[in-house]
Formats: C-alpha cells, sequence, structure tokens
C-alpha cells in the first residue's frame, strides 16, 4: 500500500494495485507504455475481490519513482492518457508555484508529491473526467481546495466527514423540517455499512474507525430523528389545542349557541327574575300609568277574586311611548308589587335568521311562564318582534314568529295568571294581528314627564345623592321640558361626576345647571380661545336678548345668560317657562320672535350696520319658524285669516306670495320692537354686557341687580 501522511493533510490511503494499474506495470520503471493502453482496460485490470490490505505497504522510494522529474511525469502521463498535454498552453487564473511545492514536499517527505503533478491545474481542468476516473479506482480522489495561490488535498472521508459535521452542527441551529430534509439528503451517503464497506473497499485496519464512525453518524441521525418527532408531537398538540379552542368559541358564536340553547332547553331568556325590590315607588311622574296598571296588580296577587266574580282582565298589556320614560321600570313594578315572577325578554331576541329558532324561545318562555303562574312575561321592543315587515327579506321567518306569539297567547285562559306586557316606542308599527281584543288589548301611554313629573323624578335621584339645601329641583324641571326620565336620572348622575372632579361636598344648582346644559347643548368649550373683539360682540348680542326678555311682558322669564361657548355655540341666553305650555298666546309667539331679534338688534345699535355677524342665522331661523306657523298654521294672520296652508308648494303664486309678504311684516314689526327696546334700555344694555364681559355666566338673580342698577357681589 502507498501512503502518504502530512500534518496539513489527512491521511491518504492508495491501494498500491490501483497505483500500479494506473502506471500499467508496477515492475516496469519504462516509460514506453503502449499508448492503446487505455483507462478501461487498467479498470478491468483491477479485480474488485482483490484484497488491497495483502499488499505490502511501498512510498515513491520503493517504487523507484521518487526520482522522477516534472518532465518525466509529463512523459509518463502522456503515455498513460494521450491527449492530457494538449492543452498545455492553457492559461490559468490560478497560479500555483510548482517549484515551491515540489521542493516544500520534497523536503517533507523526500519524494516527489506524484498526486501533485497530476494536480497540476491545467491537467485537472483539461481532463479532469478522466483523472477522475482513473482515481475513482485509486479510491481518494484528490479534493481540492482553493486557498489563495496554494492548493491543499484533502481526502473524500475528509468531505464525507465534513458533511457529517456540518450536520451535527445544524442540528442544533436549523429547524425541525430543515433537518428533516437534510436527513434526507444524507441518505445517499449513509448507505448500508456492509455494502459501503464493500464498495469503498476499506481496508482492515480501517474496518473499526470506519464502523465507529458510522455508529455515530447512525446515533446522531437517531437524535435529529428523535427530536424531528418530539417537535411533531408537539406540533401536534398545539394543532389539537387550537381545534378544541376553536371548536368551543364556534359553539360559543351565537349562530350557533341559538340553536344549542334552543335544542338542549338552556335557554336563558326563560329565568324569571324576582322583582321584589322594585314597586310603583320606583316610578315617578307617571301617575295614570300607574293607576290604570294597579288593576293588573290586584289580579296577580290574588287571580281568584277576579275569577270568581266573572271579571275579565286582558291577557297582554301594552305599554307605548317613547324611550327612557320608564315602561321597563313600570313593567318590573307591577310584578313587583304583586311579588310574582317577571320573564323579560327584548323582541329582537326571537328576530333569529334560523327557521323555527325564533318561535321555539317563544314557546319556551311561555311554557316557562305557564307553569310558574301568576307571573309577568314582558317583551321589550315588541316592535321588533310583532311588526309589520313579514314580506321583509331581512326577516324570512319572522311570520312564524309571531304566529307563535299569538298562538301561545291564545292558548290560555285570561284567568290562567299570566299577564303579558309589551313595550314599544312604535305602536303604529306593529302588526294588527297583535293588537285584535283578547292578544294587547290593553293600551298604556306612557309620556314624557311634564314638569311635576320631572320634578318628582328629579328629586328623586337627588335623594340618591348629597345635595346642597339651595338647590331648587323645580327651576331645573322647568329648564328640562321634553326629558325623559332615563334623561333626568342622566343628569343628576352627571352633576354628581362634575361636583367630584371639581372638589365639592355637594351637588349645588351650578353643577346641575352644567349638566343640563352639556346634555342640551353639548359640552363646554372652555380651551377655545376668543379674542376679546369676539368676546364684546357676544357679550352684547346675548345681553340684547336677555334686555328684550326682560322688559317684554309677555316673554319667558330669564334663567340664565353666558358667553361662554358650548356646543356649536359661542354664547346663550336661557329662558325657563313658569310651567309647561300646552298652548301659547299670540303675544307669547310675538314675544319670542322679539326676543329671538335681540342678538343682531344690539349688533347693529353697537357695532354699526356694517359689523353685524353671522351670529344671529339660527335666531332668525327661530323667529322665521314662529311667523310663518303663525301665518300658516295657526290662523293668527288678518289679510290670510283662520285657514292653514300645509303644502304651500302647491299653492297658486298669489297666495304663496301673500303668505310670504305676512312673514316679512311679522318679522319685520318685530326688528322693530326689539330696536325699540334696546335703545329704551341702552344703558341697561351696556352694563350688562359689561357684567357678562367680566362674570361670563350669570344667572337669573344676577342678571335682575345689574339691569336694577345695583352693584354685584365679587364672586
Ligand atoms: N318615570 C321614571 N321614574 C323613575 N326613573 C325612571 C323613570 N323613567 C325612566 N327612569 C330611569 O331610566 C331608566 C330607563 O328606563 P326604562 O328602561 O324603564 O325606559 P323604557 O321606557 O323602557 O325605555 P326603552 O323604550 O328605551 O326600553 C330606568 O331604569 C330608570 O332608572
Ligand atoms: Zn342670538
Amino acid at each position: 500500500m502507498f501512503s502518504l501522511s502530512s500534518t496539513v493533510q489527512p491521511q491518504v490511503t492508495v491501494p498500491l494495485s490501483h497505483l500500479i494499474n494506473a502506471f500499467h506495470s508496477p515492475k516496469s520503471t519504462s516509460i514506453s507504455v503502449s499508448a492503446s493502453v487505455s483507462q478501461n482496460q487498467h479498470r478491468d485490470a483491477v479485480p474488485e475481490h482483490e484484497a488491497p490490505s495483502s499488499e505490502p505497504i511501498l512510498n515513491l522510494r520503493d517504487l523507484g519513482l521518487s526520482e522522477l522529474k516534472i518532465g518525466q511525469i509529463d512523459q509518463l502521463v502522456d503515455s498513460l492518457l494521450p491527449g492530457f498535454h494538449k492543452g498545455k498552453n492553457f492559461s490559468s487564473n490560478w497560479h500555483t508555484s510548482h517549484i515551491s511545492a515540489q521542493s516544500f514536499f520534497e523536503n517533507k517527505y523526500g519524494c516527489l508529491d506524484i498526486f501533485g503533478t497530476l494536480r497540476s491545474s491545467c491537467l485537472y481542468r483539461q481532463h479532469s473526467r478522466t483523472l477522475k476516473r482513473i482515481c475513482s479506482d485509486l479510491q481518494y480522489w484528490p479534493v481540492f481546495v482553493q486557498s489563495r495561490g496554494f492548493k491543499t488535498l484533502k481526502s473524500r472521508t475528509r468531505r464525507l466527514q465534513s458533511t457529517s459535521e456540518r450536520l451535527a452542527e445544524t442540528q442544533h441551529t436549523a429547524p425541525s423540517f430543515v433537518k428533516g430534509f437534510l436527513l434526507r439528503d444524507r441518505g445517499s451517503d449513509v448507505e448500508s455499512l456492509d455494502k459501503l464497506m464493500k464498495t469503498k473497499n476499506i481496508p482492515e485496519a480501517h474496518q473499526d474507525a470506519f464502523k465507529t464512525g458510522f455508529a455515530e453518524g447512525f446515533l446522531k441521525a437517531q437524535a435529529l430523528t428523535q427530536k424531528t418527532n418530539d417537535s411533531l408531537r408537539r406540533t401536534r398538540l398545539i394543532v389539537f389545542i387550537l381545534l378544541v379552542v376553536g371548536i368551543y368559541g364556534l359553539l360559543k358564536n351565537p349562530f350557533l349557541s341559538v340553536r344549542f340553547r334552543t335544542t338542549t332547553g338552556l335557554d336563558s331568556a326563560v329565568d324569571p327574575v324576582q322583582m321584589k325590590n322594585v314597586t310603583f315607588e320606583h316610578v315617578k311622574g307617571v301617575e295614570e300609568a300607574k293607576q290604570e296598571l294597579q288593576e293588573v296588580v290586584e289580579f296577580l296577587k290574588n287571580p281568584q277574586k277576579f275569577t270568581v266574580l266573572g271579571g275579565k282582565l286582558p291577557k297582554g298589556i301594552l305599554l307605548v311611548g317613547p324611550p327612557g320614560t320608564g315602561k321597563t321600570l313600570l313593567a318590573r313594578a307591577v310584578a313587583g308589587e304583586a311579588d310574582v315572577p317577571f320573564y323579560y325578554a327584548s323582541g329582537s331576541e326571537f328576530d333569529e335568521m334560523f327557521v323555527g329558532v325564533g318561535a321555539s324561545r317563544i314557546r319556551n318562555l311561555f311554557r316557562e311562564a305557564k307553569a310558574n303562574a301568576p307571573c309577568v312575561i314582558f317583551i321589550d321592543e315588541l316592535d321588533s318582534v310583532g311588526g309589520k315587515r313579514i314580506e321583509s327579506p331581512m326577516h324570512p321567518y319572522s311570520r312564524q314568529t309571531i304566529n307563535q306569539l299569538l298562538a301561545e297567547m291564545d292558548g290560555f285562559k285570561p284567568n290562567e295568571g299570566v299577564i303579558i306586557i309589551g313595550a314599544t316606542n312604535f305602536p303604529e308599527a306593529l302588526d294588527n294581528a297583535l293588537i285584535r281584543p283578547g292578544r294587547f288589548d290593553m293600551q298604556v301611554t306612557v309620556p314624557r314627564p311634564d314638569v311635576r313629573g320631572r320634578t318628582e323624578i328629579l328629586k328623586w335621584y337627588l335623594n340618591k345623592i348629597k345635595f346642597d339645601q339651595s338647590v331648587d329641583p323645580e327651576i331645573i324641571a322647568r329648564g328640562t321640558v321634553g326629558f325623559s326620565g332615563a334623561e333626568l336620572e342622566n343628569l343628576v348622575n352627571q352633576a354628581a361626576l362634575k361636583a367630584a372632579v371639581d372638589g365639592k361636598e355637594m351637588v349645588t344648582m351650578k353643577e346641575l345647571e352644567f349638566s343640563k346644559d352639556k346634555i342640551l347643548m353639548g359640552p363646554e368649550r372652555r380651551s377655545v380661545e376668543i379674542d376679546n373683539k369676539n368676546k364684546t360682540i357676544t357679550a352684547y348680542h346675548e345681553s340684547g336678548h336677555a334686555i328684550i326678555a326682560y322688559y317684554t311682558k309677555d316673554a319667558m322669564p330669564i334663567n340664565k345668560a353666558t358667553i361662554m361657548p358650548r356646543g356649536p355655540t359661542l354664547g346663550h341666553v336661557s329662558l325657563l317657562p313658569e310651567n309647561d305650555r300646552w298652548n301659547e298666546t299670540r303675544a307669547q309667539l310675538l314675544a319670542q320672535m322679539d326676543v329671538s331679534m335681540g342678538g343682531r338688534v344690539a349688533e347693529e345699535l353697537i357695532f354699526g350696520a356694517d359689523h353685524i355677524t353671522t351670529g344671529a342665522s339660527s335666531d332668525f331661523d327661530n323667529a322665521t319658524k314662529i311667523a310663518k306657523r303663525m301665518v300658516t298654521k295657526f290662523g293668527m294672520s288678518e289679510k290670510l285669516g283662520v285657514m292653514t296652508y300645509s303644502d304651500t308648494g302647491k299653492l297658486s303664486p298669489e297666495t304663496q306670495s301673500a303668505i310670504e309678504q305676512e312673514i316679512r311684516i311679522l318679522l319685520r314689526e318685530s326688528y322693530e320692537r326689539a330696536k325699540h327696546i334696546l335703545k329704551t334700555h341702552a344703558k341697561e344694555h351696556k352694563n350688562l354686557a359689561e357684567a357678562l364681559l367680566t362674570y361670563e355666566t350669570l344667572d337669573a338673580k344676577e342678571i335682575q341687580i345689574v339691569l336694577e342698577g345695583k352693584k354685584l357681589e365679587v364672586r
């Protein structure tokens, strides 16, 4: 065996027979080898079974080749590989110092580096295939590793080894799926051990090392497979958990849960709520409604009493009224007063897109209620279940739901003890079948509270917070025309929050007024920087309104004047009717118009016709509306008489222009009246404007003090 070893290169082991075959005749040093000897022949000449280990280990010197110089080697190669040197003139970009390489090898090993010679770049590049074929039989084809100016020899084993090293490295860094690919790649290298040893002709002396290497590789591969399996298992577990969570989420989704709940009968809509704590005492300002519902309470308390007398109570009661007026509260109070179960359902709950779901929920609700009679079933937003929209494609099954509701209502006797209370804001939207006698045949109106009702409601909610004794709920009630119970509750709550924010111990009128204005006009805009000129104009404008209101007999009393910007306004004057006005007189309407004109008149008088502003547009809107209604609706124009003109667009041009003229006259006269008052009270006007500029906001009392010419206490 021919062995070369160096510290730089890994051990290169070449079976001698191959080398001898490669040089055709090992015994002969003759270089006149027949040119007909081909690589194929020398291949055939090496029997596969030939045990390389039986060959003696010789070096070049032993072979008598140590003296070969480059020229001789070339000749030798020429005879072995005819045509190799054809490309001698091939210019390589890669410069290798033959001399230094040769002398280095010779110095170190005392013999010639035959491989180095064979590897000379042009030879290799031009005839690499042929050389490789020879050298594959030499088992270990020298591998070129390019390093600047020098080339090092590496064995194929080294290449294999480096591949596995790289694999081992990637084991720690590459994700499992990458490792999977790597493993597959390696499959071609890692063949069966026996086969490998046979095909590679591993010498016996190296077989143990080879086996150890193979075993190490196998173990590494196994560890890698184990890791891959682990990560696969982990991934499967995560996917499973996600799947479970997903299914649970879907079941929670109303889309599915409705069906689920219905089929299992676990419908939360049929859980009764005991309403002992809510009584009529809690519902303020709707006395008539309470009175009407009182007899229902009596019936629920003692159904037998009614049955004995033969009286029949309605099965269904319809509470009709604007939002937030206390319909739900009243229904709860009915159940609470009678101390019976209260079943709450919202109409929209039955409005399902699935066939029969809405109907089945109604069935469940009534079944439960009948089993627990006497009781109250309350269906809020009845219009969304019993509305006239049977043909609507958006609600394909609403007809079924209404039918089920009708069937259930028909299904029990009047005195069975179940009272159905429905609530709606739009009674006209209800299906006619629902309001027929025998169903919702009793209608109770729950209107917005009047001033007395509002005072009661305010007192009721004020009693739940700490408030100053100076607070007069009636004043707030007078200034909150059209507020519902819910809005009044909100007003008190906001005042309490404001007091807390301002660090006050009690709620005063100031906070109540503040929250009222906030609800009516939007939040204050304290941060808005308004220049002095605009502030002055606003102060005179608002004082103009206030002076007219103060000095006009039929105008509403002033409540407050302010130049604090709020919502879209720069300032405002609020007036309070003594009572809710059911009717308004001609004088009152004219006074309202005059007050509206006051703002612009003030601007004109104080700053001149050229400096009037756009700030009066909503005042004119207001005044024009009143004038128009006086002419076209209230029969308050002499010229047009006691007649209403609803659709003015369809009227004859003459009538239209007559109406327009009348409105114009009313407005002009109003403007002149306002001008007269402001001219007469120019001094008061100036005082009030200055007080507003100083104090920003003045209440009714303060306005009176200023207008009486007295001095305001410094706040
Ligand atoms: N008359 C009232 N007396 C006392 N509190 C009231 C009154 N009206 C409304 N409220 C308050 O407002 C809240 C909302 O009222 P409720 O839900 O009863 O109004 P609703 O008429 O049923 O409204 P919606 O038509 O919007 O359902 C009540 O819980 C209650 O706190
Ligand atoms: Zn104005």
